[in-house]
């Protein structure tokens, strides 16, 4: 999945013909008859996804169509005008792994793969295992032994992935596939793999057109491997082009403080990433060390006059606490794109008067150990129907 170089592949597409006009019109109507693949909210966008693909080689599970919710809670925690939430834990997988795994796994059918494998902190596993499952694919899954939420682990397996540990975890677990993935016959669905990324790009182009064309001043994301920085600012600047939206809208990438790379590099002006070998976050979906796509989505932050934080898994948990009550909810992981933009807008970096999109990546059902953390015990026990009565009209 590499190029002679050392860095990752990218697909470029030719846009030169695209009408911006003729594919609106053309993405209204497949919302409109929702039909087929189209009826999915990446293959809606197929002509800016992969338009080569025939239609017969997609494996789709309805991913996308995930809702876009203007939230005054997250506003008034960030302190800015306007929060539109971006919930990809409706997924079918829960995760924003589905946007990017069905194009991944419909590229391996297209190469006439049949096992396809993943290393993991648990939202990809739970993904591709989800799609290989529905394909009747085999699934090699590689994860850090105690390092994956125990849903994730569970939700994997259930799906009948064979899952492994490896020792170095997720960082390891890529450099590996990356380098014999191919030699042991599997076709490798990490974010190294360049049609993950075009898939993964549908994120913000359905939030566009949800949002008539018109995107929010920031795009807000947490970031991990890097993929999504990657992705969605390449969707961003190819929407420029084509001429679907009139202005890029700038980036902020929000790491964990303990697993960091990247925002470190950015912050110190440096122009390599020195990898954290030990990474260190309750949110474990982004305790990523070696983040495979930086130059991808330092390029990202150039063209998108991008900017990068660090937050604690403080700020971390009581913004998700925020998200929680206002009845959306997310894991922690996902939580940290509004910690940033707190923080970035305490720091005079976004202004108070701007609007932001924040992606909301994993659902809150993910990390039952994190609602543990979050949600004090009950301590409940079984009350008598009388005196339950006089408790709730004590409290009225
Ligand atoms: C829930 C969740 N949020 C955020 C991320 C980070 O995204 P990326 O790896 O694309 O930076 C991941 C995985 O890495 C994740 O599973
Ligand atoms: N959060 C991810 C880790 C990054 O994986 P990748 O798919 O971007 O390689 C996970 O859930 O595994």
């Amino acid at each position: 999945m590499s190029c002679d170089c050392g860095g990752l592949l990218e697909v470029r597409q030719d846009f030169r013909l695209a009408d911006a006009e003729r594919l609106k019109t053309l993405f209204d109507c497949r919302l409109a008859l929702r039909t087929g693949p189209y009826a999915s909210g990446v293959w809606r966008y197929k002509e800016l996804i992969d338009p080569e693909l025939e239609e017969a080689h997609i494996v789709t599970r309805g991913e996308g169509n995930t809702g876009l919710y203007d939230c005054a809670p997250a506003a008034i925690h960030a302190g800015v005008r306007r929060v539109w939430l971006k919930a990809q834990g409706e997924n079918p997988s829960g995760s924003f792994k589905d946007n990017g795994m069905t194009a991944a796994v419909s590229r391996g059918v297209f190469a006439g793969y049949r096992a396809f494998a993943c290393a993991s902190t648990g939202n990809t596993s739970s993904s591709l295992a989800m799609y290989a499952a529905w394909a009747g694919l085999r699934c090699v899954v590689l994860v850090p032994p105690g390092g994956v939420a125990a849903n994730k682990l569970m939700q994997t397996l259930a799906y009948g992935a064979e899952v492994y540990g490896i020792e170095g975890g997720y960082d390891a677990g890529v450099r590996l596939l990356n380098r014999c993935g191919e030699a042991l016959g599997l076709y490798v669905c990490n974010s190294v793999n360049p049609f993950r990324i075009e898939g993964q790009k549908s994120m913000i182009i359905e939030a566009a057109h949800q949002l008539g064309w018109t995107l929010p001043d920031w795009v807000v994301l947490p970031g991990g491997a890097l993929s999504n920085a990657s992705a969605l600012g390449k969707g961003l600047l190819e929407m420029k082009a084509i001429g679907l939206i009139g202005k890029v809208p700038r980036i902020a990438v929000v790491q964990a403080e303990g697993a960091s790379p990247f925002h470190r590099m950015i912050a110190s002006g440096g122009g390599e990433l020195v990898p954290e070998p030990a990474p260190r976050t309750a949110a474990s979906a982004i305790r990523i060390g070696n983040p495979p796509s930086w130059r991808k989505a330092a390029r990202v932050l150039r063209d998108c006059a991008g900017v990068t934080c660090a937050v604690s898994d403080e700020a971390i948990m009581a913004a998700k606490r925020v998200i929680d009550r206002s009845g959306i909810g997310c894991e922690p992981a996902a939580a940290a794109g509004l910690a940033g933009l707190k923080k970035l807008a305490a720091e005079g970096t976004i202004s108070r008067d701007e609007t932001a999109l924040v992606v909301l990546t994993g659902h809150m059902l993910k990390d039952a150990d994190a609602l543990r953390v979050s949600v004090p015990d009950p301590g409940l026990s079984p009350l008598a129907p009388d005196e339950l009565f006089s408790r709730l009209a004590g409290v009225r």
